[in-house]
This record gives structure tokens, sequence and C-alpha cells, in this order.
């Protein structure tokens, strides 16, 4: 990294686009070009005539010009962002697997000329695809709108009119146009194709781009042999040019001054929208909801050649069976699961957003949260105010000197001016505050070239003409203690410099030390004096050598107000809460106690890299505070944390959260978080109240909880459904229902339970975990499904004794009949018996539900006896039947009960729905 005095065209320094003075008046340069596309002859332009051509200059657009190029070239939205079709929407849904294999069986329903049961298939397939695609419609719009609460803004400079100033402002990012010029700064994400006309130390994230992990170098390119270079080397890759800032990427560090090249779809970054769509990681959502609806979807196609395959070789009956074998497998499939997962977590979602400010930008991540076992958060600005003031200023002797602050401030104020930063960091403006507060004057230096604070390497550098020194240069240096004291060949105690030994480093060392476990953040500060570099030769990283250590400035940044309260809350919730910071242990391990948080022992970011993922996977899960970590190690903890079985989130707001809210389950920010924290995130924090991440757990929960009611009871039903047609199906010389009997039934018990997404889970599946195991809940379904099939083979021992002609054909119509109403009696049952949320704390069920039970029982009675029944095949039953059914649905609700209450108790029913591990 490179950077360069005085402002000359030179890699990541301060350098000049045309100054202000030689701008020509807008009008001059009307906007003339249709294509800002940024072709490679645009790109390659110099700066000049490249703004002539585009009609803008480095002061910015006047409004009326933003207004006409806003209303020519469209809002700079990405085409995903647009809303899909309707069409789109549906079609989307039929590429469901559930929705995939149903079609399927319709098909070979029609295929065997099974018309009835193709027919009402394809009926469930259009409910089970029109519900899908409005209740993802709901979800999107109002995903979209709790997004915009959160849009992204950019800091553009606009003109009112030709004669006024150019005023720096925030604008929504979809009101950039071609020609607007935009200040950027750490954080910042690039709103749109760029191009740079000033830098300094401007570094940026381009991994959506080009996968390329590390930060890249940007600086704006002027003269035509640079620009001649920079192409080469660039070719048709335009990632790779250096003065190019495109949409998708993010500032890790520095600032810059750049022009709008493109905007919308005309960017780089929407083309590449338009090839398929990269990959996310999956999440835990993807592996519980997925991973379950996989092996259904198996078991479900194994199902109709195992039926038919039974009835051939046990009855010998033939083709005949084969649409009841499909009716079989349609009635084993959860169908509805992709429409109660989507209801539940948009309705989770919204009701989050209203009653604690919490938005969630991606559905699955309310799941994510349930899940989440652990919280991985950084320090600053999130468990602390960011608010820090200047507490001492100690020179390298331990004593009181307030020239050290005095530096201190220098390097902020001339590192914030040649940067250009749209906004200072908090501890700069601390330094900056302090200084004035005292009335020390700051402006007696000149500073020449500037490199702004940077996490990594934990430094910030300030160049000034030494005053009194003619052809001297001062560098001024702060940061952490060790990046500092590493730079340093002398220390400055009493007005005094001296000798820097081993053991004066280790006296500063413990020194900072103190003042860190006394909750201080430290900076250190060291300048050197050396003769000025030519103007053509830039400053750079490796010019930070033999400095003289002036001291250190501690800050104090408070606790966050609701921290101490949000952590409590977590910890009973058993969510392990760790701490992965950018500062120093001491710090750190006070900020924690702090906030009645244990920290144990603090491991380092040294650490971390002596060890590989296994090792660290190990550490991790037993570590409470990792200090001094970069950016990349914190994303190596969140990993190894993921690797070792955790549901993991990551808390953070700034640029160097983004590798860890990129590699964790489920990324959160406090709103007033950097852009690309807000960006990358899964959900933001709207409010100030850091106990709103335990509401949107307990929503999050509440969600799966109720996804997990769902698969339950739909798949004992079923099984235990599926279990007795088989067996009388081989009993009786005709089928125990028609297959139009089973679809019937099996889309009255699908609607009935979509009232599961507005259920109240117990209080017990609120305070753990929820994460949907696949094994967990195939235990459930085996065991209650049994149950299940035994009330109704008791119901055939019922049928037997009151429909006459049961055991020939006679009574056919009578036993089909008396079964369907019993299945929909025995469903209504199992949906209030088998609900989590019945104890008495949890009062009655929730409205939905009771309404649609009672609408299953009732149409579960009375439709045999509607005009309907002849078209179904039902006939009237004896009185006589509904008496004994009353006593086996007795029965099968105590033994239900029964078997619940001892479920609940033993080993998996005390895990709730975590259940075993799969
Ligand atoms: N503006 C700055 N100028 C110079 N040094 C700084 C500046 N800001 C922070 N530092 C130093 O760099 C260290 C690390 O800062 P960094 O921003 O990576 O982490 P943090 O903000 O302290 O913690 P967190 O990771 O919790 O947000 C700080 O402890 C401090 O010593």
């Amino acid at each position: 990294m490179t950077w360069a005095p005085d402002g000359g065209p030179r890699p990541l320094a301060r350098t000049a686009g045309p100054g202000a003075d030689d701008e020509p008046e807008p009008d001059a340069w009307p906007g003339a070009v249709e294509d800002f596309g940024g072709g490679r002859e645009t790109a390659g332009l110099p700066t000049l005539d490249f703004l002539r051509l585009i009609g803008g200059g480095p002061r910015g657009l006047l409004e009326s010009q933003a207004e006409e190029r806003l209303a020519r070239y469209g809002e700079n939205v990405l085409p995903a962002q647009r809303s899909v079709s309707w069409p789109r929407r549906f079609l989307r849904s039929v590429r469901d697997p559930f929705t995939a294999v149903l079609f399927c069986l319709a098909l070979v329903s029609a295929a065997v000329t099974a018309w009835t049961t193709a027919c009402v298939i394809m009926a469930l397939v259009v409910v089970s695809c029109v519900l899908r695609s409005s209740g993802e419609y709901r979800a999107d719009r109002s995903a979209a709108a709790l997004r915009d609460l959160v849009a992204a803004t950019a800091t553009v400079r606009r003109r009112a009119d030709a004669g006024s100033p150019a005023v720096a402002r925030e604008v929504p990012v979809d009101q950039l146009v071609p020609g607007d010029v935009v200040l950027l700064g750490p954080g910042d994400l690039i709103p749109a194709d760029l191009r740079l006309l000033r830098a300094t130390g401007l570094t940026v994230h381009q991994a959506a781009l080009t996968g390329e992990s590390a930060p890249v170098a940007k600086y704006p390119v002027e003269t035509p042999a640079l620009l001649g270079a920079a192409a080469d080397r660039g070719g048709a890759d335009r990632d790779a040019w250096p003065h190019l800032c495109l949409q998708g990427s993010s500032v890790a560090s520095g600032s810059g001054t750049a022009v709008v090249v493109a905007t919308g779809e005309r960017t780089r970054f929407a083309a590449g929208l338009r090839g398929p769509s990269p990959r996310r990681r999956a999440s835990a959502f993807d592996r519980s909801v997925h991973g379950i609806s996989w092996s259904l979807i198996r078991f479900m196609l194994l199902t109709p050649p195992l039926v038919f395959l039974a009835d051939a070789g046990l009855r010998g009956r033939g083709v005949e069976t084969l649409p009841f074998a499909v009716a079989v497998a349609v009635g084993l499939t959860p169908e509805m699961l992709p429409v109660v997962v989507t209801t539940t977590l948009a309705r989770g979602a919204s009701l989050l957003a209203r009653t604690s400010e919490v938005i969630v930008k991606r559905l699955p991540a309310l799941h994510d949260l349930g899940a989440m076992d652990v919280l991985c958060t950084d320090k600053t600005g999130t468990l602390t105010q960011d608010r820090p003031v200047v507490a001492c200023h100690v020179d390298a002797g331990g004593r009181d000197d307030p020239d050290v602050l005095h530096w201190a401030a220098v390097n902020s104020l001339w590192t914030l001016q040649l940067a250009e930063l749209p906004m200072p960091d908090a501890l700069d403006e601390a330094l900056l505050e302090a200084v004035e507060q005292r009335g020390d004057g700051l402006l007696d230096h000149y500073a020449v070239a500037a490199l702004p604070f940077d996490p990594v390497r934990r430094l910030a550098t300030a160049v000034l003409r030494t005053p009194g020194g003619p052809g001297l240069h001062t560098l001024v240096v702060k940061g952490s203690v060790e990046a500092v004291l590493a730079r340093c060949v002398k220390r400055r105690a009493d007005g005094r410099d001296g000798e820097l030994d081993d053991a004066a480093r280790d006296e500063l060392l413990s020194a900072s030390t103190e003042l860190a476990e006394q909750g201080l953040r430290v900076l250190a500060v060291a300048a050197a004096e050396r003769p000025a570099k030519p103007g053509s030769s830039p400053y750079a990283e490796s010019d930070e050598y033999g400095l003289t250590l002036l001291g250190m400035v501690g800050l104090r940044d408070a606790a966050a107000d609701t921290a101490a309260a949000a952590v409590t809350a977590l910890t009973r919730r058993s969510v392990t809460v760790k701490v992965l910071t950018g500062d120093h242990p001491g710090t750190a391990a006070r900020a924690c106690r702090d906030i009645g948080l244990d920290p144990g022992e603090v491991v380092t970011g040294d650490t971390v890299d002596a060890l590989d993922d296994d090792a660290l996977a190990e550490l991790a899960a037993t570590t409470t505070v990792f200090a001094r970590c970069t950016p990349t190690h914190k994303a190596r903890v969140v990993r190894a944390l993921r690797a070792g079985g955790h549901v993991t989130g990551f808390l953070g707001d700034g640029v160097n959260d983004l590798p860890a809210l990129d590699a964790c389950d489920v990324g959160i920010c406090p709103r007033d978080a950097t852009a690309v924290a807000r960006e990358a995130a899964d959900v933001v924090l709207a409010s100030k109240d850091l106990t709103a991440i335990d509401h949107a757990v307990v929503a999050g929960r509440r969600s799966s909880a109720n996804i997990a009611t769902y698969l339950r009871i739909a798949l004992s039903s079923n099984l235990g459904n599926v279990i007795a047609m088989l067996t009388a199906a081989l009993l009786l010389p005709y089928l125990p229902m028609l297959p139009v009997q089973v679809l019937v039934q099996n889309l009255c018990f699908d609607a009935a339970q979509l009232a599961f997404a507005y259920d109240r889970p117990a209080a017990a599946d609120l305070a753990r975990p929820a994460v949907l195991r696949p094994r967990a809940i195939l235990r459930f379904v085996t065991g209650f499904g049994l149950i299940n099939a035994l009330a109704d083979i008791a119901t055939f021992g019922v049928l037997a004794l009151s429909v006459r002609g049961f055991a020939t054909g006679d009574g056919q119509a009578a036993f089909q009949s008396g079964w369907f109403t019993e299945n929909l009696l025995t469903q209504a049952l199992v949906m209030v018996l088998l609900r989590t949320g019945r104890g008495v704390a949890e009062g009655r069920a929730p409205g939905p539900i009771r309404l649609t039970t009672s609408a299953l029982a009732v149409i579960g009675i009375l439709l045999p006896l509607t005009p309907l029944a002849p078209a179904l095949g039902f006939t009237t039953l004896p009185l006589f039947y509904y008496a004994l059914l009353a006593a086996v649905l007795m029965s099968y609700g105590t033994a239900l009960v029964m078997a619940k209450t001892r479920y609940d108790a033993g080993p998996v029913g005390r895990q709730g729905l975590a259940g075993s591990k799969p």
C-alpha cells in the first residue's frame, strides 16, 4: 500500500482530479451519452475528457440535472430488486419439490385414465401453488417494506443552482444518477459503478464480483501513460481496473471521491445477476427444513410402487390399484409445508417489526434466529455506546502529558481532512473534541499526506510539513499499542527521548494493559521527523519505522444501556454470548464484566493464527472473549463454531465485521451500523434496545415450533392413515377408501393445518434453541402414527359391527363413509391434543385453530349426509355407528394424552424441538 505527499496523480495518494477552479460549467457538457456502461472506450478516457463526455464535474450535478437524469435513466435499482410478476411467482412455486412430486403422481393417474384422481391431485397442486404464491407475495411485500426502512443511502455532492456551492448530502441509493459525485468512506457500499476522481488509502472488498476475499487497492488514473498500463493490466475485466469501483463491492478502508458512470441495470453487477445467481451458504434453515423435505420426498416416491406390489402380490389386484397407490402417496405428503413455512415466517417477521422494531430482511433468518445457540458479537458500538471520551493522556514514562493528546488529535484532524471521509470515526471525534475543549490550536500544522485508519493494520498516519524545518516532514502515527510499539525505536518521557529496549517495551505493554483493565480503549501515539520525500515518490507503509513513542491516550466508552439486560435474557434462553473484538484483551474483558458476562481466559488473534481448524473449533466452544481480532479472525472463529455444530449468529456494526457477518448462520446489526454491515446482515435492530434480540429469538423459536407442530401432526396422522389403509386394503375385497375420498380428506386436513401458522407454542419450546431435527421428528411421527393406526383399525371393528354387508362389496359405500368421518374427527382431535401449547399456562388454543378444527369435525360428520355425498361415493350411516365411534374417539383421545405426557417427560421430549442431533 502506498500513499503520496502533496497530492499528485499517484496510487493511493490524495490525488486531485480536475480542480474545482478549472471545472467548466455543466451546461457546457450536455448529457449526450446514452450508454454509461463504463465500456473500455469511456473508462479508458482521461478523466477530464470523460467528465466532459458525461456532462458532469467534480463539484457534482445541479439538482435540476439530477432530476432530469433520474427521469431519463431511471432509478438506481437492480433488476433482482424489482417485484416478481404473478405468472413467474406461480411458476416458481410449481418448481417446489413437493409440487413436482404431486405433479408426477397426477401424470401417473392420468396415464392409467384415473381422471378423477388426476383432477383432484391437480386441484391440490393449484391450491397449494396459489396459497404459496400469494403468501410469498405478501411476505415479499412486507419484507420489501421492512428493507426500505433500512435502505442504504449515499453521500453525494450536488448544487442547488449553477452559482451555489456544492453541498454534500445523503440521498437514497436508488436516487443516484450518472454524473453524480459520490463520497466514499470505510464501510460504505459502492452504490453504482463509479470512476474515482480522488482516493486516499482506498481499498475495496469485491468478493461478490470476483470471489477475491482480500481488499483490493483502488486509485484514480489520469495520465494517458498510467491509464494505458491499467487498461492493459485489466484487459476486458473491469474489476481489475484500479480507477473503477463497481457496484456490489464495498469500502474496506480509506476514502475516495468518485463519479457515477452506470446505475441500475446498466451496472456490471446487474449484468452478473442475469446469469445464475451465486449460491448462498447453507444456513440452519436449509439444513433442517430442506433436509426434512427431501427425506419425505424419497419416502413418498417409494410408497406407490410398494402399495402396488403388496396389492398385486397378496390380493392379486392389477393396474386398477395404481390410482389408490398414488392417492396413498399423496396422503402421506405434507404438501402444505412450503405454505405453512412461508406464512409462519412472514407473520413472525411482521409481528416482530411492529412490536420490537426488528427488521428481518431474509425470511428464513427468522428460523435461524430461533435455532441460534451461540451469538458472537463485536464490542465497540454494540456492547458499548461507541461514544468514547478522553480519560487520560500519558507520556511514555506514565506522566500526564497534554502533548500526547495534541499529537493524537493532529493525526485525527489530518487523516480526516485529507481522506475526506463522509463520517469521522468516533475515536477521532473524541480526540478532536477533547482538544477543542482545551482550546488547543491544531491548524498550525499543514499535512501533505495521510493514510486513514485500517482495522487490519490498526494504525493511522498523517505526514506534516515540519514547522520551521524546511525540507522536513513529520510522521505522526497513532493506533493500537502493539502495532505502534512494533514501529518505535525510542520513547519520550518527561520531554526527553530515550532508548526503547526490551524491558522498556514490556513496561509499556503492562502500562497499557493496566489502562485497558480499567475499561479504557488505549491509543499509542508516535512520531518521527525525516527529510521530505520528493513529490513524485509516494510514502508507503514501509515508511512507518524508526518512530519515537510519545505516549498513550486512554478513552472511556460506557456500556450500552441495554447490553447487560440483553446478555442476561439470552443466557436465560440458552444462547451463549461470545465477544469477538479488535480491541485490547484487557478492555474487552472489562467491558464484559461491566455487562455481567464472565470473560474467562481471553484468547487473542495471534493464538487463533496458530491453531488449525479443528483445534480452533475446540477452543472456540469454551472461550468467551477473542480480542485483537482482525476481520479474518472473526470470520474464522464463527466458521469454527459452525463446524462444531453450533447455529451461530453474529452481531456487528462495522466494516471489520463484514467477513463474520458473511460466515455466520444469521447476521444481525444495529440500525446505525455502516452501510455494508446493514447490507450483509439478515436482521437489523431498528431500535437502540439490544433486548430486541431476545424478542427476535423468541419470534424465531415460535415460528420453528409452529412449523414443527405442523410437521409432527401432519406426518403422524398421515402415517397412521396410510398404515391402516394398507392393512384394510389387504383384508377387504374392495378399497377402504376411493382415491377421490382419500384426496378430499387430505385437502380438508391440509387446509385446517394452515392455522398452525397462528399457533401459540408451549413456553418450554421458547426456552431452548429450536432446531428442527429430522430424527426427533421421525421418532414422534412413528410413535403417534402407530397410535393413530390403532384407532383406525379399531374403527374397522366398529364398522364391522354397525355396517351390514361390510365383508362383502354391499357395505362398501358405508364402510368408506364411516372411515372418512372417523379420519377427519381423529385429525381434528390430533390437532387439538398434540399441539405443544395446550398447558394451563398457555390457555385456550388460538382462534384460527379452534375454527379450523371445528370445521374439520363438522365436514367429517356432515359431508356424507349432503347432496355431494353420492358424487364422492358416500352414503349415510346408522346412528349406532356414531355411538360406537364416540367411544373409539374417547379412547383415542385418552391414549394420545397419556402418550404425549410420557413423551414430553422422556429424553427426546425434554429436549423440545431440538431432539437428538441428526
Ligand atoms: N481511528 C483510529 N485511529 C487509530 N487507531 C485506532 C482507531 N480506531 C481504533 N484504533 C485502534 O485499533 C484497535 C482496533 O480497532 P478496531 O476498530 O479493529 O476494533 P474495535 O472497534 O476496538 O472493536 P470491535 O471489533 O469490537 O468493533 C483499537 O483498539 C485501537 O487501539
